[in-house]
């Protein structure tokens, strides 16, 4: 059985005030409602961690991630934060590879294989990001693009490495468009994901949990969900607010 996973990508919002009520509440919703059959990841900008590690202190299906981690393991690199000091602050995941790091802040695949590394070296469990942009989208050469993404930055690592990693196939064009993949784009998506990790690392990939993201929402989460190698979400926009967030954890 694959872990369920619904992880909550605040990316940079959320003043401290507000963190801690989002927070607050989706542990008090969690826990209310009984919900342990889903690991439940929460992303907050950095700063937010101690106060994010507090909050969800009791919990055991609530755990604390970054969005992004250094390429480097420690030193003078300004504005940075490595996988080590999130590890301290009691985080367990990272996300690793998001489009928005990729575009805006140019990560090549190269330095996110030196992400996955530091983060597993530290106990973290990297989920590591791919999707393809509108245009290759509409080319047609989607699934190549991502298996390319996929093979440069993580088929070098070790089976007991790999076995790890939380995959999110994100299509670019469905992030924060309002404009979600269907079901069967995903479920396809997905599938040919699980391929192409399984012609590698064989049986291992049958436990990868591959999670979708863009425009997760409460009412097209349970149809998505539903598919049989989509194994949860990382959610943008609807994880700022805290019942929609935990509805779609309810999804499954
Ligand atoms: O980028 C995403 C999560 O990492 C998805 O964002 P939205 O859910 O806002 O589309």
């Amino acid at each position: 059985m694959r872990k369920k996973i619904v992880a909550g990508n605040w990316k940079m919002n959320g003043t401290q005030e507000e963190g801690q009520k989002l927070t607050s509440e989706i542990v008090n919703m969690v826990k209310d409602e009984r919900i342990s059959d889903v690991t439940v990841v929460l992303n907050p900008p950095f700063v937010h961690a101690s106060n994010v590690k507090k909050l969800i202190g009791g919990v055991d299906n609530i755990f604390l991630g970054g969005q992004n981690c250094s390429d480097k393991a420690s030193g003078a690199y300004t504005g940075e934060t490595s996988a080590s000091i999130l590890a301290s602050f009691g985080a367990t995941y990272v996300i690793i590879g998001h489009s928005e790091r990729r575009e805006y802040f140019a990560e090549s695949n190269a330095q996110l294989t030196e992400k996955v590394k530091l983060a597993l070296e530290n106990g973290l469990t990297p989920i590591f990001c791919c999707g393809e942009p509108l245009e290759i989208r509409e080319a047609g050469t989607h699934e190549e693009y991502v298996k390319d993404q996929l093979t440069e930055s993580l088929f070098g690592l070790s089976e007991a490495d790999f076995a790890k990693i939380v995959i999110a196939y994100e299509p670019i064009w469905a992030i924060g468009t309002g404009k979600t993949a269907s079901s069967d784009q995903a479920q396809e998506m997905h599938a040919a994901i699980r391929t192409h990790l399984a012609s590698k690392y064989g049986k291992v990939a049958d436990g990868t949990s591959i999670l979708y993201g863009g425009s997760c929402k409460p009412d097209n989460a349970p149809e998505i969900f539903s598919k049989p190698d989509v194994d949860g979400g990382l959610i943008g926009g609807a994880s700022l607010k805290s019942r929609d967030f935990v509805d779609i954890i309810k999804s499954f």
